[in-house]
């Protein structure tokens, strides 16, 4: 488990930069999803991508993820200019368990990060391996629970923890918010703000919560097919482009 350092600075690039997005385009069956889209992710940055439904959010982390042919060009950085790809945490948006689901935390942790098969009595080994995993997340006390009976913020710490196995460059989550009540949402985002200093992470996350960003987001880019706003939370918000796209004046520190 160790803490890695990211690249140097990029040309252009006023902070350390660990992500280079240019002129992306994304066309499924005819429909341009996404255009011309650019934008920077910098070591150690917490960004935000809001937008409506339909936006596009998703298509542009599969697409970082290198799941969707596009034009334009993504390019990562490492230390000593090393540009090979970074490994990406990937938090998808929420799965839903049946509640009733006999899985646990442990069984669904460790048929992702190992090969044991989980009818056979588990080695001691891959216990301390998969408490340690969720220690990240201060998670270590849900191991044993079923993941049906997980609230949505546990369940996103248990995904959160997932994605952090082995520790990436960049982690990448959906919509980590969605079903997650005040108190769970307030520990999460204390959570990705410990862990991006602990580990040296940069994060790109999607949310609809705007009145949460100027807390804990470096940046904010408004998405809709294109990037019509970047820049800190209280500017992109008080934006004539966010009025626009959601009739909402939220003025100077995103509150109503
Ligand atoms: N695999 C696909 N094939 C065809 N069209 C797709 C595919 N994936 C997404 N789309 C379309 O691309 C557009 C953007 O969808 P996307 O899911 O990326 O938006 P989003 O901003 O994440 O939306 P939401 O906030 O509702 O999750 C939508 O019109 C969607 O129907």
């Amino acid at each position: 488990m160790s803490v890695h350092k990211h690249g140097s600075t990029g040309p252009g690039c006023a902070g350390t930069c660990c992500l280079k997005v240019s002129g992306l385009g994304v066309n499924f069956g005819g429909e341009e999803v996404l255009k011309n889209v650019s934008f920077h992710l910098h070591c150690g940055e917490i960004v935000a991508l809001i937008g409506p439904n339909g936006a596009g959010k998703s298509s542009l982390f599969r697409t970082i993820l290198g799941q969707v042919p596009h034009s334009g060009t993504i390019e990562f950085q490492r230390a000593g200019g090393d540009k090979t790809r970074p490994l990406i945490g990937y938090v998808p948006q929420s799965p839903t368990f049946d509640r009733g689901d006999p899985v646990s935390v442990f069984d669904f942790f460790s048929a992702a990060i190992s090969d044991w098969p989980v009818f056979l009595p588990s080695p001691k080994r891959l216990r301390e391996r998969v408490r340690a995993c969720l220690a990240r997340v201060h998670g270590e006390g849900l191991m044993d629970r079923r993941m049906g009976a997980l609230s949505g913020g546990e369940l996103q710490r248990v995904l959160l923890a997932l994605a952090l196995e082995p520790l990436p460059h960049i982690l990448v989550l959906d919509e980590p918010l969605s079903g997650v009540d005040i108190d769970g949402e307030r520990q999460l985002l204390d959570m990705l703000d410990e862990i991006r200093t602990s580990y040296d992470l940069s994060i790109l996350l999607s949310t609809h919560d705007f009145a949460t960003l100027p807390q804990y987001a470096d940046k904010v880019i408004l998405l809709k097919s294109e990037v019509l706003r970047v820049g800190p939370p209280d500017e992109v918000l008080s934006s004539p482009e966010f009025q626009a796209v959601f009739h909402l004046d939220l003025g100077k520190g995103g509150r109503n």
